[in-house]
């Protein structure tokens, strides 16, 4: 048994910063990954999607060139080779610089392979058994692909990164976070696409008229939506995968050349012998913490999506910060005080924080709404871009903004400044108040915020 002050299973997130930090106070610390530094978001989650959306980007505005006032000669055609070797590029670089960060750290070892709890305080990995009296777990999700669909080829978020084609027809599985950026991405490579979603409406957490927004821009670029579909059934067919539905529209037969599984995802926590533990998960089989992350097992934290206190890289590393905040500091900061926020990256994209509409609808205080479509915006005219809406909570009593939506050009940037004034706890008037540069979106939230009707009185 090799003895460490402090083991950290999976290099997500969460994990390096807080191995980093542990070796930094002179712990003998042990960070363990079995697959790739970096985890989802580095590997197979936002840095590649984020790549390959920018590609398609790029091919849908050449495309639209006559609008503006050039022209292409001859076809534009999409490289998938070219586009996935700069995708392989750019989550390379990522993987190289985490490598060289972590494999200098002083009193750090990085011991690559599965781990597996055989007690409360003993980790095995391969033929080693490793102990520490703090342990964090960071192991993060998988995708869920549902058993109609097991038995059929399919491409999950991480298979798909391995695509150099374009696939002729792509059906999607799953009309939500995950489904939607690559359905967008993929028609603007050149595929046919259809998105199946069993509920009757796409990103069905959001408000719907987040729903109808996206479904009428992303319908605008070719792509098919059966919603509602139930009794859905798929085989192998000699051009690909055949799936049979009945959705809203009837009863439907769909031939594929490709599917692609975006369902939802499901926690690594299901081989990490947290039989021989006594941790308590919950339902769906994550890890229960307090809001400090702590577990019920005394020295054993769980960071990251694993947790189920949030799902995005941002709060995985917020999750360091508060577990190491309250290790090294003694702070009280806890997962109390984050407010959600989180962007969908399709284009334009939609940016979220706080409670949505049909949340604050819950709600017994006197609450104000402020709407402002897209195409009321001389930016957005200008730059061809007039898809989208903005729109904004308030409590009535506190002038404090309670959430905000914005679906449109640069959302995902300028909500920021929303959110800080809620985490000032600042009344609405101090942006209302604020002169912002023209021609800015920016600048119209001030409008946006001079309008308010009351929502619920
Ligand atoms: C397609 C896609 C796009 C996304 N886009 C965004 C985005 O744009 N913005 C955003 O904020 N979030 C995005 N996310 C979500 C984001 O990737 C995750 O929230 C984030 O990666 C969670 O980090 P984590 O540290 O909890 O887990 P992960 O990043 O999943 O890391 C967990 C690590 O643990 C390792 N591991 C698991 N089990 C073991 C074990 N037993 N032993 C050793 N190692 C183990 C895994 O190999 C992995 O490296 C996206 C996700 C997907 C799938
Ligand atoms: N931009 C971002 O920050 C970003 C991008 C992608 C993913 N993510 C993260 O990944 C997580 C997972 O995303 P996701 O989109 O896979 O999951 P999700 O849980 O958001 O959505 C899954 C969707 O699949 C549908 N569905 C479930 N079973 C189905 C079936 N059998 N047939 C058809 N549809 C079915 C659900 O109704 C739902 O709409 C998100 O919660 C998010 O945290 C973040």
């Amino acid at each position: 048994m090799e003895n460490f002050d402090a083991i950290i299973i999976g290099a997500g997130q969460a994990g390096p910063s807080l191995a980093a930090k542990f070796a930094a106070q002179g712990h003998k610390t042990a960070l363990v990954e079995r697959k790739w530094l970096g985890g989802t978001c580095v590997n197979n989650g936002c840095t590649p999607t984020k790549t390959l959306i920018a590609s398609a980007k790029a091919i849908h505005t050449a495309k639209r060139g006559a609008e503006f006032g050039f022209n292409v000669l001859g076809e534009i055609k999409t490289d998938m080779k070219l586009v996935k070797k700069r995708k392989d590029e750019i989550v390379q670089r990522s993987t190289n610089g985490l490598q060289n960060w972590l494999s200098n750290v002083t009193n750090l070892e990085i011991i690559e392979g599965h781990a597996k709890f055989m007690a409360n305080t003993i980790i095995q990995i391969g033929e080693r058994k490793i102990s520490a009296p703090k342990i964090f777990i960071n192991v993060g999700t998988r995708a869920r692909v549902p058993q109609d669909v097991q038995h059929v080829p399919h491409f999950t978020n991480s298979t798909i990164m391995d695509v150099d084609f374009v696939p002729k027809h792509l059906i999607i599985l799953g009309g939500s976070y995950i489904g939607l950026e690559f359905a967008q991405m993929y028609r603007r490579f050149g595929s046919k696409i259809t998105v199946i979603e069993t509920n009757t409406e796409l990103v069905p957490r959001e408000d719907g008229d987040v729903s109808k927004e996206l479904k009428n821009i992303l319908e605008g670029e070719g792509i098919e939506f059966k919603l509602g579909a139930t009794n859905l059934n798929a085989s192998q067919h000699s051009k690909g995968i055949k799936i049979s539905l009945e959705s809203n529209n009837g009863a439907i037969n769909l031939i594929g050349s490709h599917l692609l599984v975006a369902t939802g995802r499901l926690p690594n926590t299901h081989d990490l012998g947290l039989e021989n533990t006594d941790l308590i998960l919950n339902k769906n089989g994550y890890i229960a913490v307090d809001e400090y992350l702590k577990t019920n097992v005394e020295g054993i934290w769980a960071l990251g999506d694993v947790n189920a206190k949030g799902a995005f890289t941002h709060t995985a590393y917020n999750d360091f910060e508060i577990v190491a905040d309250h290790i090294f500091q003694d702070s009280k900061r806890s997962i109390n005080d984050r407010i959600p926020c989180y962007a969908l990256f399709t284009d334009p994209p939609l940016a979220r924080i706080g409670i949505t509409e049909k949340e604050a609808l819950k709600s017994n205080n006197k609450l104000l709404i402020g709407h402002r479509p897209f195409f009321k915006i001389s930016r957005a005219k200008e730059n061809g871009e007039e898809n989208g809406f903005m729109k904004v909570i308030i409590d009535a009593d506190t002038e404090q903004i309670l959430g905000a939506t914005i679906l449109g050009l640069n959302g995902d940037e300028i909500i920021h400044g929303m959110l800080d004034i809620m985490y000032a706890k600042a009344s609405y008037r101090t942006i209302l108040n604020a002169v912002h540069i023209h021609p800015t979106v920016t600048e119209l939230i001030p409008t946006m915020l001079g309008e308010l009707k009351p929502l619920n009185f």
